[in-house]
């Protein structure tokens, strides 16, 4: 017997991504829209999920009541910004329902947060939830591990549409995590993130990080290994935020029979 379409709320409802996940979830087999929440006072309340997503009616409103979404819903789906993540977290665990993450610009201690929710809560959490950044996270670890750090550099370049607002990327920094665990190092001692002025010669088995910004680029990455008289150039570019949006609603499904724990997409993709 097939199990019945899994519930799902859709938090930031009226953001870039959020209109995204509702549309993907429209056209999804197994999941349905449960709600769909914005911040109080945003002129978007009492307005109509699918039509304000471009996905025609779908008999949704939109409400500032996440708690009383979240009691009667299986998941949510989260690509707001770090304290609404951490909030919704604690509103998820107390469901006991599934939490999925795509918030970037997290610090150390919001990390620790969502970990201390995930003890009672399914959260899958990734800087990047698309089939591709996955594979090349993989990729890149492979690479980093192949290649001695001693003569090869490696240097992480992303590019953004210009109203992001958090750097490096989520998925800058998750590239970099792999880079580290390639090499068995711990990235946060290793990597340079901001190069400006006489800044000296580069110094060997650093992994570095460039950030540009403009126009309406969804996200380019790069991961340049760099040798004497060779370069290799791993990259990804997105170009529709679709490819987040199903690999959430992906995440959301396969964490539906997942014990309370933290859990990434390589987990979700069978690639960790
Ligand atoms: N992991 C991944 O695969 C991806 C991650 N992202 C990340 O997702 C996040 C959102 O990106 P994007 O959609 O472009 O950003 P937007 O600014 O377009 O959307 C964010 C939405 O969340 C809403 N929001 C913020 N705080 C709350 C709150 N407390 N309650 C309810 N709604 C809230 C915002 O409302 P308001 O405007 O009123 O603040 C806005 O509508 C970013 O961190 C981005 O980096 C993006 C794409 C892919
Ligand atoms: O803000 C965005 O747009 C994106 N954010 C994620 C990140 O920080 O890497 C994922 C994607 O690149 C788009």
């Amino acid at each position: 017997m097939t199990a019945p379409d899994m519930k799902l709320v859709v938090v930031g409802a009226a953001g870039r991504m959020g209109q995204t996940l509702i549309r993907v979830i429209q056209e999804t087999d197994g999941v349905m829209l449960h709600a769909a929440i914005e911040r109080e006072g945003s002129a978007f309340i009492g307005k109509d999920a699918g039509e304000l997503a471009g996905a025609g009616t779908m008999g949704v409103a939109v409400t500032s009541d996440p708690l009383e979404a979240f009691l009667h819903a299986e998941g949510v789906l989260d690509f707001t910004a770090p304290a609404a993540s951490i909030g919704f977290a604690g509103l998820a665990a107390q469901a006991r329902i599934v939490h999925v993450i795509g918030t970037t610009g997290c610090s150390t201690e919001d990390e620790a947060k969502f970990e201390a929710a995930a003890r009672h809560a399914r959260i899958v959490k990734s800087g990047n939830m698309s089939l591709g950044v996955n594979l090349l996270s993989v990729l890149t670890q492979q690479a980093a591990k192949s290649l001695p750090s001693k003569g090869w550099d490696i240097e992480i370049v992303e590019m953004h549409h210009k109203h992001k607002v958090d750097a490096p990327s989520g998925t800058a920094l998750l590239l970099g995590e792999a880079a580290a665990r390639g090499r068995d190092v711990d990235l946060a001692s290793r990597s340079v993130r901001v190069r400006d002025g006489h800044t000296g010669a580069r110094e060997s088995g650093t992994i570095g990080f460039a950030t540009l910004r403009g126009g309406s680029v969804v996200g380019d990455h790069s991961v340049i290994l760099a040798g004497e008289g060779e370069l290799l150039t791993l990259s990804h570019s997105a170009r529709d935020r679709s490819i987040f949006a199903r690999g959430a609603v992906a995440a959301a499904l396969w964490a539906r029979d997942q014990k309370p724990g933290f859990y990434s997409m390589l987990d979700v993709l069978g690639l960790s």
